[in-house]
């Protein structure tokens, strides 16, 4: 049972509103080309439906009724995220929605496979299991595992827009035998009890405004003995809600990552166990001892560069390449080639990288807290 009320879904609404903003900008090549092929006046209603819950709301005002409003909305809130964000979250960074380890001389995309291929090492998934991906974006790490571990795998997601890309990266791959997906909320999933072997989650689930109630519904749809993986965003216990500072970087966070409701470590783990989950294994892998740490390449440090490839890669995601890019929208938005908001969206997500950048710094937040949990056979 879900300790938060459920938002109600309209498949159909939610259709038409992906039809009349994206029109047919999901087979455009690139993020980048699919950002200027939007329809202007939906792209300014998910601008307003997104932004009504952080305009004018700074985080030493911040009180318990904005952040239930925003809990309340979560489903829309974090659509309307990904329609303004997936074609920047594609053009800077590539089809893997998440951060990742980096060890000495590795590439960005082969640490990014990395990342994906440990999971599915530490969960165990095996040839032809049956896997569900909470939150799997425009299916990346999807296409990965699937190619690593042989598993069947369909994605869950609430965005139209990247159903669509995902759908066409898979078709273009050769992968739509082993690969599917599916539309919905996550906090109220189409799948019957017990209906996979595995299921796991790629910083997807902070978008839940509970960890409570997604992890009791991936318990829900977990065949018994089956098991769950996720890196979780987390506040880690450094965190101090008291603190302005702290309170800062966690809503900067959430404003520029479309967060309802994010949470601290100890929170994540009494929810797995709530949710009736045996833990086998839970560590912040940022705490490891790795030679980079996983925000290098948001925060510039280029001297971290590890191939000639990655020069065009990691460019785009500093502060200077960030910088001119934001520019360049910002003037096609003055000049009427970008809709309305694309500036303000990409503001949003610089301050977004900004206070990533900072909460791994002061090791208040980390994005890669593994946690593996298993049903039990008799629960
Ligand atoms: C939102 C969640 C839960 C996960 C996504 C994690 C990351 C993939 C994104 C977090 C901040 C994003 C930014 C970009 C790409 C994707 C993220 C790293 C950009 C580098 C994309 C290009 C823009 O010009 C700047 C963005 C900064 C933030």
């Amino acid at each position: 049972m879900s300790p938060v009320a459920l938002e109600k879904e309209d498949h159909v609404r939610d259709a038409e509103f992906n039809k009349a903003m994206h029109g047919k900008s999901a087979q455009a090549e690139g993020g980048f080309r699919a950002m200027l092929q939007k329809d202007k006046a939906a792209q300014n209603a998910a601008v307003d439906e997104y932004f009504k819950h952080w305009d004018n709301k700074a985080a030493e005002d911040e009180t318990e009724e904005t952040r239930k409003a925003r809990r309340d909305e979560y489903a829309t809130l974090t659509r309307h995220y990904y329609n303004l964000a997936t074609d920047l979250y594609e053009y800077g960074w590539g089809q893997s929605f998440h951060f990742c380890r980096y060890a000495f001389g590795e590439s960005f995309y082969q640490a990014i496979a990395r990342h994906e291929h440990y999971l599915a090492h530490m969960m165990g998934l095996r040839d032809n299991m049956r896997v569900l991906d909470v939150g799997c974006g425009v299916g990346g790490p999807a296409r990965e595992i699937v190619k690593f571990s042989g598993v069947n795998v369909v994605g869950l997601n609430n965005n139209n827009y990247q159903i669509e890309r995902a759908t066409r990266y898979a078709e273009k791959e050769g992968l739509s035998h082993k690969l599917s997906f599916t539309k919905g909320d996550f906090m109220q999933m189409p799948f019957p009890d017990n209906s996979f072997d595995a299921v796991y989650a790629i910083e997807a689930t902070v978008h839940a405004p509970s960890l409570e109630g997604i992890y009791s519904e991936i318990f829900r749809v977990l065949k018994p003995g089956g098991v769950f993986g996720v890196y979780e965003w987390l506040m880690t216990d450094n965190y101090d809600n008291d603190n302005p500072h702290h309170r800062e970087i966690r809503l900067g966070i959430e404003i520029g990552d479309g967060i309802s409701n994010m949470e601290k470590v100890e929170v994540a783990l009494k929810a797995m166990e709530t949710a009736g989950f045996v833990m086998e294994h839970h560590e912040d892998l940022a705490d490891r001892d790795d030679p980079y740490p996983w925000y290098w390449p948001l925060s510039g440090q280029l001297k971290y560069i590890a191939s000639v490839g990655d020069i065009f890669t990691i460019v785009r995601m500093t502060k200077l390449g960030r910088g001119l890019v934001h520019r360049f929208v910002g003037a096609l938005e003055t000049v009427g080639l970008a809709p309305r908001g694309t500036q303000k969206t990409a503001d949003s997500l610089a301050l977004a990288a900004d206070s990533l950048v900072a909460g791994g710094r002061e090791k208040l937040f980390t994005p890669m807290y593994l946690m593996v949990g298993r049903k039990p056979e008799k629960a």
